[in-house]
């Protein structure tokens, strides 16, 4: 077993011990499979929107995830709110910006969020080119235009303007903190035709986070585990029907032995 695998395999080991508690401000769409994921995992999901209870709850919470799927008002404010907070109670926190660049409203917010100073984002490659105003035109929806190497230079350029980790997900995911980069080409093509699956590698962003203290480190093993989770599954699917499910399988039959298939690159 090589060093990356053995890594991970402890990081996997350490949330499962640890279940941390993972505070979700996130869409309608993916609320049920985030949830399920997490818990597939060993992590412990809550989703918990209220304005009037967010900065509780994260008190109590061991890390944060935020992601803008389906926006409106009263969220925007929890988001804005609960950040903060997260910041002043020095735990960590993911920016999931969905579709940002395809309207004025999911760039204005991306941007607030991203200046107030999540510990990781993670984002498709079109949403790091819009973050990053490379490209405003590349978003057309949640799904991306571009591969992921397209958004290497913009990530390393996010990262650097935010002090913050960046993740760009694709055929291959890309981690950087502005400096060192990370590649890890595991997952399979039928992933993209699921949705909520960027959004559960967030909510796992968020569950490594909880459990180990370099966001670099906890990015990286949390994209290994779902492409690894995610090839398998495809595996065993005809479809994505019974991808979704077997994705459940595969995060909770995860194991050392299984985990020899993670390629760092
Ligand atoms: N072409 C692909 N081959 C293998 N894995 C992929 C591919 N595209 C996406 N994935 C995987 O699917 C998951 C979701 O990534 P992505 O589709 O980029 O996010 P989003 O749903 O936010 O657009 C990640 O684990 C990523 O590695
Ligand atoms: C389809 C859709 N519409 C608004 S949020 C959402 C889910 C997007 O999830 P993901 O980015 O993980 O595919
Ligand atoms: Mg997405």
């Amino acid at each position: 077993m090589g060093n990356h695998a053995r890594a991970v395999w402890e990081s996997v080991q350490k949330v499962r011990a640890g279940k941390p508690l993972v505070h979700n401000i996130t869409n309608y769409v993916v609320m049920n499979t985030t949830a399920n994921a997490l818990l597939s995992l060993g992590a412990a999901p809550a989703m918990v929107h209220a304005a009037e209870e967010v900065e509780d709850f994260v008190a109590i919470a061991s890390s944060l995830v935020i992601n803008i799927g389906t926006l409106s008002s009263p969220w925007i404010t929890a988001m804005r709110l609960c950040a903060s907070r997260a910041n002043e109670l020095d735990k960590p926190w993911v920016l999931d910006p969905v579709g940002v660049g395809a309207t004025p409203l999911r760039t204005r917010v991306s941007d607030q969020l991203a200046q107030i100073g999540p510990t990781v984002i993670r984002a498709n490659a079109s949403e790091v080119l819009a973050l990053a105003a490379v490209n405003a035109k590349a978003t057309r929806g949640v799904d991306s235009t571009e591969p992921s190497q397209a958004a290497i230079e913009p990530a390393r350029q996010l990262a650097q303007t935010y002090k913050c980790v960046v993740v760009v997900s694709g055929a291959v995911d890309y981690v950087t903190d502005g400096d060192k980069l990370l590649g890890i080409r595991n997952g399979h093509p039928m992933m993209t035709r699921v949705t909520g699956l960027g959004c559960t590698a967030s909510a796992l962003v968020g569950a490594f986070l909880g459990v180990e203290p370099d966001p670099l480190v906890a990015a990286a093993h949390a994209m290994a585990v779902l492409g690894v989770a995610g090839e398998i599954a495809a595996e065993r699917s005809q479809g994505p029907g019974s991808l979704q499910m077997n994705l459940l399988d595969a995060l909770y039959q995860l194991d050392e032995a299984t985990l020899a298939r993670v390629r760092f690159v």
